[in-house]
């Protein structure tokens, strides 16, 4: 993180009380969270949490059914803030008849004034791709290096990210994580990156917002989240949970054998004697995903700033 990338005071993701429905059923289900500016956020959740509702309100492609989002400080879709925002979605439609260069240029000409050829080309070739390759013969993988290009071309804002690498090979995806993290820093881009690969996240994104069932269980600062769970671990025979832990919040408790290992909020020192480490964000995202119901929080830099006068859609 330099300074340009750390902006604490501005929001690029504001949501009170946000709801989305497919047809009868709610996939969003009053989320009030916060993203400051220039942060690379993990959106990460179970299958059918509701990460690409939400991505897809972000970008104007749905309309919510209650509640409030404000992106950049605007209206999702509204036209002073489409074109600081771009979306690449799960299934990253592009036109499988123009080849790589021709779908360049159509992302400049779609995209006057803002449009990076350089960026997009430097993308292309991370992807290890001829400019004259049609799209319609690209791999999955392949037409993902061109549709992250098109995106990043378009020199966002705010970058939404629907799984984007899951089907890239690991040395493709190594190398094109490292180059959007580094144009996005060098931007202070604001990133939003929905993925099931916790180990991709740990080390790249310094921001958290974990949902499931359509509600927001964790939002906040990585560190900041980390820095109030622990990891208990140590010999227990007994059935339940410890009764030490009682006085903490137990967000997840599993036994192996005669091991007991647990996710904690601790409220005080922790008594016994127990080996007790700051977990690593994949074991903090772990555990919230194995137990959905435990206590949500909202670290400070979470929670919405809009005055409640605007909450109203
Ligand atoms: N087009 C649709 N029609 C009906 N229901 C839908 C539709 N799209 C999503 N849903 C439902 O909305 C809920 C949220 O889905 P969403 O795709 O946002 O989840 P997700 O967290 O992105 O899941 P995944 O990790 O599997 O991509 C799910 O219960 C899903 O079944």
């Amino acid at each position: 993180m330099n300074e340009l990338t750390f902006l604490p005071d501005r929001t690029a993701l504001e949501a009170v009380g946000l709801r989305a429905r497919h047809r009868r059923r709610e996939a969003l289900r009053a989320c009030t969270f916060r993203v400051p500016a220039g942060r690379v956020c993990a959106l990460v959740g179970p299958n059918g949490a509701g990460k690409s509702t939400l991505l897809a309100l972000a970008a104007g492609l749905r309309r919510s059914s209650g509640g409030r989002l404000r992106v950049l400080g605007g209206a999702p879709g509204d036209p002073a803030v489409r074109p600081r925002v771009a979306y690449v979605a799960q299934d990253k439609p592009l036109y499988p008849h123009f080849t790589i260069a021709e779908t360049l240029r159509m992302g400049a000409a779609l995209n006057p004034g803002r449009w990076d050829q350089a960026v997009a080309e430097r993308l292309v070739r991370q992807g290890d791709l001829s400019p004259h390759a049609r799209v319609g013969s690209l791999s999955g993988g392949q037409r993902t290096c061109v549709a992250l290009a098109l995106a990043f071309g378009k020199r966002p804002e705010l970058l939404l990210l629907d799984e984007p690498m899951s089907d890239l090979d690991p040395l493709v995806r190594h190398g094109m994580m490292a180059a959007l993290m580094a144009e996005a820093a060098e931007r202070a881009t604001t990133v939003v990156i929905a993925s099931h690969i916790l180990s991709e996240l740990e080390g790249v994104c310094d921001y958290l917002l974990l949902i499931a069932d359509g509600r927001v269980r964790l939002a906040g600062e990585v560190e900041d989240l980390i820095s109030v769970h622990r990891l208990v671990v140590g010999r227990y025979e007994d059935v339940g949970t410890p009764r030490e832990f009682a006085a903490h919040t137990i967000v997840e408790a599993r036994t192996t054998g005669r091991q007991l290992t647990a996710l904690i909020r601790p409220e005080g020192p922790i008594s016994g004697t127990w080996e007790i480490t700051e977990p690593s964000l994949e074991e903090l995202l772990l555990g919230h995903l194995r137990a959905p119901g435990a206590p949500a929080l909202l670290a400070p830099s979470a929670e919405p700033r809009m005055p409640a006068s605007r909450w109203a859609a």
